[in-house]
């Protein structure tokens, strides 16, 4: 059973656990309407844990739980990443570490446009998995994904990551031209998030 949020919540504040700004954004937004008062493990001076599983569920507890028992507070991880078909999943897991400490994702959209070359196939999806981890240990997690294809060049400058490169099927922007809400529609967050809203927060969205 998924424990219900604010239900211990000391506040109903809660630590998104991410140092990844572009994500700490997108999860503030769609936290918004649910009145939850959110902090990020950066504004808490929190480390970024090493991430040591070998899938994206292992690597988002690992994540949640760092940052539930370090603050005392509930906390939201999200691991997530791009998985590339003809790739076999590459760089799935590694998504962020393809960017290399200087979190260059042109150098990361440019190896796999390399690496794809010749290759027909062009389809990718992103992945997410989303845990709500509680300071006594307690933990849910969901997982949400998007189906798309990769385009080269790369197009627009919204979003972070690897947004510029992928078109969701049926649409003609990228994530990297889409505003916030439109990515918010469709996007591997939101469908985790959406998963996650119906198991743990009680009750409709304030309007
Ligand atoms: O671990 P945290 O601190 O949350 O931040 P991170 O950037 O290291 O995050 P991950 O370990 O989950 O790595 C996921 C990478 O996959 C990429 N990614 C995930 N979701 C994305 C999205 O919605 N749009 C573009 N790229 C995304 C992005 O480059 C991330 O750095
Ligand atoms: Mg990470």
């Amino acid at each position: 059973m998924a424990r219900r949020f604010p239900a211990g919540a000391p506040g109903g504040r809660l630590v998104i656990a991410s140092h990844n700004a572009g994500k700490v954004r997108e999860i503030g937004e769609l936290l918004a309407p649910w009145g939850v008062t959110v902090v990020s493990a950066g504004e808490l001076g929190l480390p970024e844990p090493e991430e040591t599983g070998t899938t994206f569920v292992a690597n988002a507890e690992l994540k949640a739980h760092a940052a539930a028992r370090a603050s005392g507070l509930p906390a939201l991880a999200d691991d997530s990443g791009l998985e590339v078909a003809a790739l076999g999943g590459a760089p799935g897991i590694y998504s962020a570490r393809w960017a290399g400490p200087g979190k260059d994702f042109g150098h990361a959209m440019g190896e796999i446009e390399r690496r794809l070359a010749g290759a027909a196939d062009r389809r990718a999806r992103f992945v997410c998995a989303l845990t709500l981890a509680w300071p006594d240990g307690h933990a849910d997690t969901f997982l949400g994904t998007v189906d798309g294809t990769l385009v080269f060049p790369p197009r627009g400058d919204r979003g972070f990551g690897y947004d510029p490169m992928f078109l969701p099927l049926g649409s003609s922007e990228t994530f990297g031209q889409m505003d916030g809400a439109a990515k918010h529609g469709i996007s591997h967050r939101a469908d985790a998030f959406a998963q996650l809203v119906a198991a743990c927060f009680a009750g409709p969205a304030a309007s």
